[in-house]
């Protein structure tokens, strides 16, 4: 249900108010999703965006950053097979690689995204959204300020943005972040990246694809510091052959512009010394978007994460009216994980607050009990977020990677093995590529026969993962994945090779 009214201000002026079951905070993917399963039983629904429905990962995240990467892989795929070998010569072209990534961006215009939130039933209001009290905000916008009030519950979805590190001069040499480096009009000739997290390590394997001279600076010994020690080492040769500059230990101290570009102070193991270049991004990390949200009207911290249970409810809120999801929770990085997230928080709010149930059969009491009571691993908690999480990285070779490394499993008090196996060994993996280079790797739990965590490199590992992730979810005892037999001549072979390895 939805009410439109008009009240006075403070100052007297005319306030629009509208009411809806419930808020959503962000249209990003996760705030999309999130929206869609809390409406899906009747309760009403409304968005509030400031900028583009769709948010980062359509824009300036996951699919211009893939567009990007993609032509330089296929030409990679085609290279290591003699017969097509031959017919590829060059390099990439430019303008052809970011015209496909425009389109996969849809010229940063949202309105098919507005469409598909109008054929859902989500009521959709433009403008910046900042709390006043519990279940009431005011939305900011050009046309007029509106005070939306929820009847039942907020759903905070505002993602997070980059961080800037306050190296001296930094700010003001206009330093790219991923927007600018996702959203590119003309390659730069050179480009120094700070950082060797995901962002890092993906957009130097882009511009070194595109083009551009490429020096990657990281701080540590290693790229990849959540990957497995073996996969962030593959990733840097994989890096160096592409040509990447890759300097470890080494920081920037001093960043100054001019018109040739950015002048990097740098400090390393061999003392200090100067990088040029054309432009310089910063891939040091993101923070919650949350700094001028008002949280401070419902008694939380501004510019922190909002801490939730695996309901996705704020567990700091008194009442069960707030909710938080996707990067805003700093539980989940990713959009995949973050619209798991989404899923289940949907199904939650639209359990306790709706007058029907998703559940053929089952009545409004029954959905309410059962989201209640409900267990790990059920539809209304997202249990996934502690053991399960799988992460790709689109570099070459590529990195894929669920639940635990050797190492969170061991912290854990688990009892493990790790198994490794070269992927270039399987016949399908000779048959994709001459010379396949990568490694698979299992985590065992020795105590309860089950994996607890994989990663895969090389080529297309990617699409290795989910065989995984439904092992690791599933906790499908090994004995039992013996009988999964993969096909031959396929990539997937390796889990054999895997399980051979460990003993069966
Ligand atoms: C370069 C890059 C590449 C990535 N690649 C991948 C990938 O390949 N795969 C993957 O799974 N993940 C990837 N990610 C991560 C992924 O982009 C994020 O996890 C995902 O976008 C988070 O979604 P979200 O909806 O939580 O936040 P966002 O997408 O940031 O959406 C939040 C929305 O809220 C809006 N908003 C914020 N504050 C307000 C306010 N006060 N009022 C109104 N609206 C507001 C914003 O405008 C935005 O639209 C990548 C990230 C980066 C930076
Ligand atoms: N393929 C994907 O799924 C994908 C791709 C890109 C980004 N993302 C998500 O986006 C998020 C942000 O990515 P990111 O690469 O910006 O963050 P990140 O946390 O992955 O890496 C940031 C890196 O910068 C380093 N760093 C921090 N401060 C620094 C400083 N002052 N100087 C030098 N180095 C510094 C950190 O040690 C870390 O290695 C990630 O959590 C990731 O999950 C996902």
């Amino acid at each position: 249900m939805t009410e439109r009214t008009l009240e006075q201000d403070g100052d007297g002026a005319q306030l629009d108010t509208v009411t809806y079951d419930v808020v959503v905070l962000g249209a990003g993917a996760v705030g999309e999703n999130a929206a869609d399963r809390a409406g899906r039983l009747g309760l009403s629904v409304l968005v509030v965006e400031h900028e583009l429905v769709g948010g980062e990962c359509s824009y300036w995240a996951c699919m211009p950053s893939k567009a990007l990467l993609r032509p330089g892989s296929v030409l990679a795929a085609a290279r290591a097979v003699p017969g097509a070998a031959e017919l590829v010569q060059g390099t990439l072209d430019p303008a052809a690689v970011l015209a496909r990534r425009d389109e996969f961006t849809s010229h940063w215009d949202d309105h098919g995204q507005v469409e598909w939130l109008d054929s859902a039933g989500i009521a959709l209001l433009r403008g910046t959204a900042r709390f006043t009290g519990p279940k009431e905000l005011v939305v900011e916008a050009e046309d007029g300020d509106t005070r939306v009030i929820a009847r039942h519950a907020v759903i905070v979805a505002t993602g997070s943005e980059p961080t800037v590190p306050g190296i001296p001069g930094l700010a003001e040499a206009r330093p790219w972040t991923s927007r600018e480096a996702t959203a590119v009009k003309d390659v730069p000739a050179s480009l120094v990246i700070l950082g060797g997290g995901v962002v890092g390590v993906e957009m130097a394997v882009a511009y070194r694809d595109l083009g551009a001279e490429v020096t990657l600076l990281v701080r540590g010994d290693r790229v990849l510091d959540k990957a497995e020690p073996f996969a962030s080492d593959e990733v840097a040769a994989g890096l160096r052959a592409l040509g990447v500059d890759l300097r470890f230990g080494t920081g920037a101290t001093r960043v100054e512009r001019d018109e040739r570009g950015v002048h990097l102070t740098v400090s390393g193991p061999q003392g200090e010394g100067e990088v040029h270049a054309e432009e310089v991004l910063v891939a040091t990390g993101r923070r919650p978007r949350t700094a001028d949200l008002g949280l401070e009207a419902v008694g939380l911290e501004p510019g922190a994460p909002v801490a939730v249970d695996d309901a996705l409810q704020a567990t700091a809120v008194a009442d069960g009216w707030l909710f938080a999801v996707g990067d805003v929770t700093g539980r989940t990085a990713t959009t995949h994980q973050g619209k798991y997230d989404a899923r289940v928080v949907g199904d939650v709010v639209a359990a306790r607050f709706s007058a029907g149930s998703a559940q053929p059969g089952e009545g409004a009491a029954e959905a309410q009990a059962a989201e209640r009571d409900a267990a790990a691993f059920t539809r209304y908690r997202a249990s996934a977020d502690h053991v399960a999480v799988p992460q790709v990285v689109f570099t070459r070779p590529e990195v894929a990677w669920v639940g635990r490394s050797e190492q969170e499993a061991r912290d854990a008090g688990l009892r493990v093995r790790a198994v490794q196996y070269p992927i270039g060994s399987v016949a399908g993996a000779s048959v994709a590529a001459d010379g396949y280079s990568g490694t698979a790797q299992v985590v065992l739990d020795e105590d309860r026969g089950v994996i607890v965590g994989a990663t895969f490199t090389g080529p297309d590992a990617a699409e290795l993962l989910q065989a995984a992730t439904i092992a690791v979810t599933g906790e499908v005892p090994v004995d039992r994945l013996w009988h999964a037999v993969p096909a031959y001549p396929t990539v997937s072979e390796v889990w054999l090779r895997l399980l051979e390895t460990a003993g069966l």
